[in-house]
C-alpha cells in the first residue's frame, strides 16, 4: 500500500501543486487548509507523514504541530514555510517536526525529505514491534543497558553467529538466550539447556553427547545427549567457565566439525546446533590461568552481549518492581499492591548482589507478607538485608525498647549492645550499637558470612569515624589485617554509611 502523506497549507495552488508531485512519486495524499482540519483528518484516518506549511491563519502552523505531537507522537511531521528564520526551524524542530523546507520547495528536497522521515519511521516501528515481542518473553526494562540487549538481540539473533552471554548470576543470561533463540530461524526447534556447573565431570560427556547401552555401569539404554536433542535448535550451555578441560577439546570438535560420537558408540552422528553460552566468569582470566582453552573462547565468542549487573542499571528498578509485584500478587491472589515512593527510594538504593533474581524473590516476599494495600518505607527496609546501601530504619522513640523483640527470623545481635553516642566524638571509646543480621535463603553460606563481616565493618568504621586503627582496636583485630580483610571485602575508609 503506497504511504499516505496529509499536505497542510492554505493556499490552494500550493496543495494541487505539492499532491500532484506527490502522487507522481507513488504517494497517496490528503489534502488540508488550516490545522484544524489537519487534526481533523488524522484523528479519522491513517497518515503516514505530514507536510504543514507554518504561516497559516486560524491556528498557525507551529500551534498545529504541537497539537499533532500530542495527539500522534510517532507520527512524522516536516514544517514548511516561505518566511523560514532559523529561530522558527529552531522552534519547529524543538516541538517535534523531523524536518524543516523553505519554500519554494524543490521536487527531489521534499521527495528526499519524506523519505528519510518514512525510513526512520518504519525502522522505530520495527523496534517497538521488537520490545513488544521481547516483552513476552519476561524482559522488562528500558534503559540504556537493556536497550543495547535488545538491538544486539535483534541483529544477533537471525544469524547463525553463536553467541557468549557474559554477567553475574541472575542478571537475565537465560533469557537473553531465549530471546535469542526465540527470534531465530530455528526458533520452532527445541531450545534445550545444560549447565555445566550443575552436572558431576564423569556426567557431563554422556549429558552432551548421549551413551549406547552398557557404556557404563548404570547405561541401561541408549540415551541421546543434549546436542542431539538440540538437533537443528539452539544449545544453551550455561555456566561454561565451568566444564572440565578434557571436554572443552571435545567440545571443539563438535563446533568445528558438527559431528559426535555417543560414549561408548563407534557411530557418528551429525548435528545442527546453534550454541549460545553463559559465563559469570571472566573467560580471559580463566585462559590465562590455563583453565580455558583459547580456541574454544574464539569458536564461541563470536558475538559478546553482557548483561550488567542491576546496580548499574538501577534505571530499570521501577519497572521490574512494579511487573513483579503485580505478577506475585496475582499469584498469590491478593490485590495489586502499590509502591510509595519512599519505598521505591530504599530499594532503589539496595544493591541487589543476586541481581534480578533477588529483586524478584524480594518482590514476592512483599506481596506475601505485606499488609496494607501500599507498600511503605518501612515495608521495604524490613524487606531488604541490613548494609549494602540500605538507610538504617527510622529511629524508635521509645527507650524502653530500642530494637524490635528478637524473634527467630528477626535480627540476631552480632555486637555489643551498648547504644551509641549521641554526639559524634572524634575517637570512640565505646563498642558500637548492635548490627542486625537476617538469614537469606538466597545468598550461600560463605556470602552471608561475608556480608556480616562487610556490615560489622562498615558499622564499627561509621562509629569511629572512619578511624582504622580504632576500629582495629574495637573489633581485636591487628591494624594491618584489619586493613586486608577490607580490601577483600572491597569496602574503603569513607564507604560506611550510618
Ligand atoms: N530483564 C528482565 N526482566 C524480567 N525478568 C528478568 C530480567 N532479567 C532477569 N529476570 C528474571 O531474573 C531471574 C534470573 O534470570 P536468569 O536465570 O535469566 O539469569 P542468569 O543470569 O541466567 O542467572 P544464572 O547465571 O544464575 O544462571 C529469572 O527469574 C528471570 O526471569
Amino acid at each position: 500500500m503506497p504511504a499516505s502523506v496529509l499536505i497542510v497549507d492554505d493556499e490552494k495552488n500550493i496543495l494541487l501543486t505539492l499532491s500532484q508531485s506527490l502522487q507522481l512519486a507513488g504517494y497517496q495524499t490528503h489534502l488540508a487548509n488550516s490545522g484544524q482540519v489537519a487534526l481533523d483528518v488524522v484523528s479519522a484516518r491513517p497518515v503516514d507523514a505530514v507536510l504543514m506549511d507554518v504561516k497559516m491563519p486560524d491556528m498557525d502552523g507551529l500551534t498545529a504541530l504541537a497539537k499533532l505531537t500530542e495527539l500522534k507522537p510517532e507520527l512524522p511531521v516536516i514544517m514548511m514555510s516561505g518566511h523560514g528564520t532559523i529561530d522558527t526551524a529552531v522552534k519547529a524542530t524543538q516541538l517535534g517536526a523531523r524536518d524543516f523546507l523553505e519554500k519554494p520547495i524543490a521536487r527531489e528536497r521534499l521527495l528526499v525529505a519524506l523519505r528519510n522521515v518514512l525510513k526512520h519511521q518504519a525502522a522505530m516501528a520495527e523496534l517497538q514491534e521488537l520490545r513488544a515481542q521481547l516483552g513476552r518473553y519476561d524482559m522488562v526494562g528500558s534503559g540504556p543497558a537493556m536497550q543495547r540487549i535488545f538491538s544486539l538481540i535483534q541483529r544477533t539473533a537471525p544469524s547463525e553467529g553463536r553467541v557468549l552471554i557474559t554477567g553475574e548470576n541472575g542478571t537475565g543470561k537465560e533469557l537473553i538466550a531465549r530471546a535469542l533463540h526465540q527470534h531465530s530461524k530455528r526458533k520452532g526447534q527445541p531450545f534445550v539447556k545444560l549447565n555445566c556447573a550443575a552436572v558431576p565431570h564423569e556426567l557431563i560427556e554422556s549429558e552432551l553427547f548421549g551413551h549406547e547401552k552398557g557404556a557404563f555401569t548404570g547405561a541401561v539404554s541408549v540415551r541421546r545427549g543434549k546436542f542431539e536433542l538440540a538437533h537443528e535448535g539452539t544449545l544453551f550451555l550455561d555456566e561454561i567457565g565451568d566444564m572440565p578441560q578434557a571436554m572443552q577439546a571435545k567440545l571443539l570438535r563438535v563446533l568445528q566439525e558438527g559431528e559426535l560420537e555417543r560414549v561408548g558408540g563407534a557411530e557418528t552422528h551429525k548435528v545442527d546446533v546453534r550454541v549460545v553460552a553463559a559465563t559469570n566468569k571472566n573467560l580471559e582470566a580463566e585462559i590465562a590461568a590455563g583453565r580455558f582453552r583459547e580456541d574454544l573462547y574464539y569458536r564461541i565468542n563470536v558475538v559478546q552481549i553482557h548483561s550488567p549487573p542491576l546496580r548499574e542499571r538501577r534505571e530499570d528498578l521501577p519497572d521490574l518492581i512494579k511487573t513483579f509485584l503485580d505478577e506475585a500478587c496475582a499469584k498469590n491472589g491478593r490485590r495489586p499492591l502499590t509502591l510509595s515512593p519512599d519505598a521505591l527510594a530504599v530499594m532503589s538504593a539496595y544493591d541487589y548482589p543476586g541481581n534480578v533474581r533477588e529483586l524478584r524473590n524480594l518482590v514476592e516476599r512483599l506481596a506475601i507478607l505485606c499488609e496494607g494495600p501500599i507498600v511503605t518505607r518501612t515495608d521495604a527496609l524490613e524487606l531488604l538485608p541490613r548494609g549494602r546501601n540500605v538507610p538504617p530504619p527510622a529511629p524508635v522513640e521509645t527507650p524502653a525498647s530500642p530494637l524490635p523483640p528478637p524473634s527467630p527470623e528477626a535480627a540476631v545481635v552480632l555486637a555489643s549492645s551498648t547504644p551509641a553516642p549521641a554526639i559524634a566524638a572524634p575517637v570512640a571509646t565505646e563498642p558500637p550499637a548492635p548490627v542486625g543480621f537476617r538469614p537469606r535463603a538466597d545468598r550461600t553460606f560463605r556470602e552471608q558470612v561475608e556480608d556480616a563481616e562487610r556490615e560489622i565493618i562498615q558499622h564499627v568504621l561509621s562509629h569511629t569515624h572512619d578511624n582504622v586503627t580504632e576500629a582495629a582496636r574495637l573489633l581485636d583485630l591487628e591494624r594491618g589485617h584489619f586493613y586486608k580483610k577490607m580490601k577483600a571485602l572491597g569496602l574503603r575508609r569513607g564507604s560506611s554509611e550510618s
